[in-house]
């Protein structure tokens, strides 16, 4: 008899040997579990691009760690390590946020809930590529392209004109009520933390959720498997948000995130209850290039599956984004980037395989 298992076995390596170029059928948490006894070559990771990794795991202390209830209230020192985590690193630990950790906890239940189900189960909710959501592989990829560890759901939250619920799981039964009670809190970190930069760049507090005119929000879970043999992997490639700013949620007790930092890769180990917070490449290009939009990869481990549930904040399509007026010198002589409009630079960057800040030269002169 032919088992499920069999069958995922047999689609994967038609894939991975080449003979089918639909990479979007490969599913990594399947194949772990089937216990696939070899790392299918679509999967392994060159020794050249290995060689180039740099551990800088001492670092991981000194990732900004900011207090949003300063924040909000002003706090002139908060403000300034704000802008110095913008500046130097591109990314920080969001504490004091006010979302219930009741929230955090069920949603993260939820989202592991779905990801236990069976691989038929999940199938029901398969990526469509044009929506741009649902559960599977969600970037086009070329044939010869080296695949990543790993598996998602993406799920657009708003506006609600393009929530589509076909790809929202009814299993678990709590799981939309859960995902939405999470994505109204983690909005209302967003509008917070926009306000706070907005005062960062010398303007209105609501100045940058207004040039976002309607801001989306969407909504990326990360699963992780366990891999036997961590090092040829990679569980997402090294890449940088095509957002304003991202919010992440990661499960408590596995690290799997690193970030670049002084040329090498700096893990960013979880905090319970805390949020990390990357500015993406849309406040890259307000700001010129004064604040940055960071390279980071997740890797994998032999002992333990994990799951990240990641919230990317974006302007509305119709957006031109460019360098702020009053970020440019007088004459605008030290500006680098072009102006481009929002909806055109997400379809590029999705278009593209996620190959570091390579997005970014699309809208950067003399590259
Ligand atoms: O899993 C992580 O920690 C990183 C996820 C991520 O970078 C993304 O979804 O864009
Ligand atoms: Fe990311």
């Amino acid at each position: 008899m032919v088992t499920e298992a069999d069958n995922t076995i047999r689609e994967s390596e038609e894939v991975l040997n080449g003979r089918t170029s639909s990479p979007s059928i490969v599913n990594v948490q399947e194949m772990v579990r089937c216990n696939l006894s070899f790392i299918p070559d679509r999967f392994k990771r060159s020794e050249e691009d290995k060689s180039k990794d740099v551990d800088l795991s001492v670092l991981s202390p000194q990732i900004p760690v900011i207090d949003l209830a300063l924040l909000s209230s002003e706090n002139v020192e908060e403000l300034k390590k704000l802008e110095w985590a913008c500046k130097c690193w591109g990314f920080f630990m969001a504490t004091n946020h006010g979302i219930p950790e009741e929230v955090l906890q069920r949603v993260k239940d939820a989202a592991a809930g779905f990801f236990e189900l069976p691989f038929q189960e999940k199938k029901a909710y398969s990526l469509d590529s044009n929506e741009m959501q649902g559960y599977g592989r969600p970037f086009m990829v070329s044939e010869e392209e080296k695949l990543d560890w790993s598996d998602s759901l993406i799920l657009r939250i708003y506006p609600s004109h393009l929530q589509k619920l076909k790809f929202w799981p009814t299993t678990p039964a709590d799981f939309r009520d859960t995902v939405e009670a999470y994505s109204t809190e983690v909005r209302k970190v967003a509008e917070t933390l926009l306000g706070s930069l907005s005062l960062m760049m010398g303007m209105t507090k609501d100045a940058l959720l207004r040039l976002h005119k309607d801001m989306a929000q969407a909504l990326r879970v990360n699963y992780y498997p366990t891999c036997r043999n961590p090092d040829q992997v990679i569980g997402i490639s090294p890449h940088s948000d095509a957002s304003s700013i991202s919010i992440l949620l990661q499960d408590d007790g596995v690290t799997g995130l690193e970030i670049q930092h002084d040329g090498g890769w700096v893990p960013v180990n979880p905090v319970l209850n805390s949020l990390v917070v990357n500015i993406g490449d849309v406040i890259e290009m307000w700001s010129n290039g004064k604040y940055k939009s960071i390279e980071h990869r997740a890797i994998t481990n032999e002992n333990k599956a994990r799951m990240s549930l990641a919230t990317f904040f974006t302007p509305d399509t119709d957006v031109e984004i460019e360098p702020l007026d009053h970020i440019l010198d007088p004459q605008g002589s030290n500006r680098i980037y072009k102006k481009v409009k929002y909806g055109d630079y997400l379809t590029h960057s999705l278009r593209k395989k996620i190959e570091g800040k390579t997005n970014l030269r699309f809208s950067k002169y003399n590259d």
